[in-house]
């Protein structure tokens, strides 16, 4: 599903209204009528209700949504924020709406506004701003959200959680965002709801299919995308019933220092466990018998030269696709054998991890890494390698300028892992879970990226197959070990439950 802007959801909005022939309005009640659903699903008439409503037609769901639980038989007591005295047509007459059920639903603020005593088991309805948020919010609207905060009640908001922008949040107000407990979003995730330090406003998400314009939807040209597992499976190319160990082809993993043997262990097992024909590990010398009894299935690559740090290999004939990077440390030697390496590869290259410190500390070999090359940092790799600031946002678009400008292939891992390509689209991951943030599990996928190389997958197509099964095994060690639990082996022994959940196997 696309991830439009707040202003393509607005004109997506409107081809709706005039393609379906509908009023604004009944748009508005049809929201509405989802909220109200998702929101009767989870909390009983016995829950005291109370609901801060906006000028705007956010404001406008929230008043149709306090009338139509009020219809439904909940306590409601609603708060309209008519300030500047401009509210929307639709907000005016939703407000309207609710009036018609009687004295005392609803009260106007106009100018200052004496905050009620909740109880603690009140539920807050938030529909103060939603997509029309223009700039931060400040004054009497900043108090009233730092007001909701401190309540301790449970906060549903209306869309976007108020004051957090859909985009850009670089330079806004962080105290004077609602931190909702579930935010109920109209058909769209919003991009800020990809960046990981956002999560403590939108809390929980559901989205609501709201039936906007599909054709429209389908012509809006964006370059975010939330990739699921209908796209993702369909990427997958048939495996050939004939094919032998070379036709899936070699996977060359350089890792491991000596003391981090376990990262080539986890990257060459994760990389068996994803189809390749043949798994290479280049290695120290003196991780030998870990490797050999760890992961038999593997050829080790002896580092003859160096007892304990990583040298570089002597030629790329004998393998299809190359991982450098997991626990190589950042020797000086190292570095020289990384930059011959580089300079010397012609195979499809996915870096990670230290391969990615070492970069970072001698930033013009970015402008030699070979084109389509994969890079996976986590955020403080990136951190390093680009000195970007340290929101998602601004995160976001150095990785894209990166992936732009040096035809790479930028897989920024987090919650919602950002695969940004070189002609500027950019996927957002949907599987994965808090488990994985354990120790080695970008090894993993490094494992999984190298070994779909070695299959031949276009570069852009290994990292999305990559990182949504990676994440999905994730998942599935959570379903049976709980996410306290995980370890990157449990990641490693669900990726064959992963493919085989995805391709229906
Ligand atoms: N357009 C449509 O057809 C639909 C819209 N829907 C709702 O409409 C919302 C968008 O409505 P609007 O475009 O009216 O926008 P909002 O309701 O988000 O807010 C817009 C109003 O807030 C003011 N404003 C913006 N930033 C402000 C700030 N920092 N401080 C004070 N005032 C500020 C604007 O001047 C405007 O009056 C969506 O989030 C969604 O909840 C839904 O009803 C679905 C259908
Ligand atoms: N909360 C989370 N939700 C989803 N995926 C996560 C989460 N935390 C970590 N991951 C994933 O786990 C991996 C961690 O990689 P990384 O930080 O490089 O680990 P390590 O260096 O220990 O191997 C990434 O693919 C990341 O997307
Ligand atoms: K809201």
């Amino acid at each position: 599903m696309i991830i439009p802007t707040a202003k393509q959801i607005k004109e997506i909005d409107a081809f709706t209204i005039s393609d379906e022939g509908i009023s604004s309005i009944d748009l508005m009640e049809r929201a509405a009528y989802s909220l109200t659903d998702a929101i009767t699903s989870q909390w009983s008439t016995s829950t005291p209700i109370v609901v801060f409503a906006g000028p705007g037609n956010n404001g406008g769901d929230a008043l149709a949504v306090a009338r139509m639980l009020i219809c439904g038989g909940y306590a409601v007591k609603t708060y309209l924020f008519n300030i500047a005295s401009r509210i929307s047509a639709d907000c005016k007459e939703e407000a309207e709406r609710l009036k018609s059920l009687g004295e005392g639903h609803l009260t106007e603020i106009t100018s200052t506004f004496e905050p009620p005593e909740l109880s603690a088991d009140t539920l807050i309805i938030d529909g103060l701003f939603g997509t029309g948020l223009s700039r931060p919010l400040e004054g009497g609207f900043a108090t009233l959200v730092r007001f909701i905060n401190s309540t301790g009640c449970t906060v549903v908001s209306i869309d976007v959680p108020s004051g957090l922008m859909c985009e850009d949040n670089s330079s806004n107000n962080l105290e004077s965002i609602v931190r909702a407990s579930l935010t109920l979003t109209f058909q769209f995730r919003k991009l800020a709801f990809m960046f990981d330090e956002n999560e403590m406003y939108v809390g929980k998400l559901k989205v609501l299919d709201i039936q906007l314009s599909s054709s429209k939807i389908n012509s809006t040209s964006t370059p975010y995308e939330y990739i699921e597992a209908d796209y993702i499976r369909e990427l997958f190319k048939p495996r050939v019933n004939s094919g032998n160990k070379g036709t899936f082809g070699t996977a060359m993993i350089v890792a491991g220092q000596y003391g981090m043997a376990g990262a080539a262990l986890l990257a060459g097992s994760a990389c068996l466990r994803s189809g390749c024909g043949k798994v290479m590990v280049h290695t120290p010398l003196l991780n030998n018998n870990i490797i050999q009894i760890g992961l038999p299935e593997a050829i080790i690559h002896h580092d003859y030269n160096e007892k304990r740090f990583c040298n570089p290999i002597s030629s790329d004939t004998r393998f299809d696709a190359i991982c450098i990077g997991p626990g190589i440390g950042t020797h000086t030697d190292t570095s020289r054998a990384l930059y011959d390496q580089i300079r010397r590869t012609r195979c499809p290259l996915v870096l990670d991890a230290d391969a990615l410190n070492i970069i970072a500390r001698n930033k013009e070999w970015l402008d030699f890494l070979p084109a389509k090359t994969i890079i996976t940092p986590h955020p403080l790799e990136f951190q390093r390698l680009t000195d970007c600031k340290n929101d998602g946002y601004s995160r976001l678009k150095v990785a894209q300028e990166l992936s732009e400008s040096h035809e790479l292939i930028v897989i920024l891992k987090g919650h919602h892992t950002a695969i940004c390509l070189p002609d500027g689209r950019v996927y957002f991951n949907s599987t994965g879970n808090s488990g994985m943030a354990t120790a080695g599990s970008g090894d993993v996928l490094s494992g999984i990226i190298v070994s779909l190389l070695a299959q031949h997958y276009q570069p852009s197509v290994a990292a999305l197959i990559a990182v949504f099964l990676h994440g999905k095994a994730g998942d599935l060690a959570s379903s049976t070990l709980g996410e306290y639990s995980i370890t990157a082996s449990d990641i490693v022994n669900n990726i064959s439950n992963s493919f085989r959940d995805l391709l229906n196997m």
